[in-house]
């Protein structure tokens, strides 16, 4: 008599991480198969239930254990300051947290937006800079360009947007990639479901990226 199989909770985020997420996590043998257009939050297919989050939703639903396992950028967890299980750099969405000014520009630096408000101020704190942090939510350039801040710190990934704006990026916080995560209380209590699907996630990023 085989067993039930353990029900599985996967947290993933809307945006560019999503549907890399679910295509190697169905290479790791998850039975996903969404619908190509719907408005659902959430989907059950067999024992597993896949909820759709904003990113930094993601580590919040995983440390508080609604989802037992999720893929976030490093940067957004970082930010997020939570304490869950992080296994696997997944080799994807690739990008760097940085410091960005207008080119040239040389007025003193009172004021910073960005989305990743401690991540700043831990930056400029470690800098010695006393400045005001702005939390913003998307086209964190515009910031420097209207006048709102003084610099920005924001992704980057090819650098077009800085060019196409005379931005420049004057230090490199942190790398990013998308990460897997896992609840901590939930590896113990699903270890046997939990462990071989991180192994042959390892497998798989090891033959993707290596
Ligand atoms: N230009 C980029 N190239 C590669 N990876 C990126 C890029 N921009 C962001 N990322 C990575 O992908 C993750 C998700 O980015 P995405 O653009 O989908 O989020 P978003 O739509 O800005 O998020 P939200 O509006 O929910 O805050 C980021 O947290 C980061 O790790
Ligand atoms: O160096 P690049 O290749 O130009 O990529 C960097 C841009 O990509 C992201 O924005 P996104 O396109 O996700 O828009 P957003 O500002 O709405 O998040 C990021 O916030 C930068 O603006």
């Amino acid at each position: 008599m085989s067993a039930e199989p353990t029900p599985l909770t996967l947290a993933l985020p809307k945006g560019r991480i999503f549907e890399e997420g679910v295509a190697l996590l169905s290479r790791a043998g998850l039975p996903l198969e969404l619908p190509e257009k719907s408005r659902a939050l959430q989907w059950h297919m067999g024992h597993v239930t896949l909820l759709e989050l904003r990113n930094q939703d993601v580590p919040v639903y995983v440390d508080l254990g609604i989802a037992d396992m999720g893929i976030v950028g490093k940067d957004v967890l970082a930010e997020s300051g939570r304490s869950v299980y992080e296994p696997l750099d997944l080799g994807f969405s690739r990008c760097r947290l940085s410091f960005i000014r207008e080119v040239g520009a040389t007025s003193p630096i009172a004021r910073v937006a960005s989305k990743y408000p401690n991540l700043t101020r831990a930056y400029l704190l470690e800098r010695g800079m006393l400045a005001e942090v702005v939390k913003l939510s998307g086209n964190i350039e515009l910031a420097a360009l209207t006048g709102l801040a003084d610099a920005v710190v924001d992704l980057v990934q090819t650098g077009s947007t800085l060019k196409a704006n005379n931005l420049e990026e004057l230090e490199v916080l942190m790398y990013s990639s998308a990460r897997l995560v896992v609840n901590r209380t939930a590896l113990k209590l699903k270890r046997e479901t939990l462990r071989p699907l991180i192994e042959r996630l390892r497998e798989l990023t090891a033959q993707e990226t290596g």
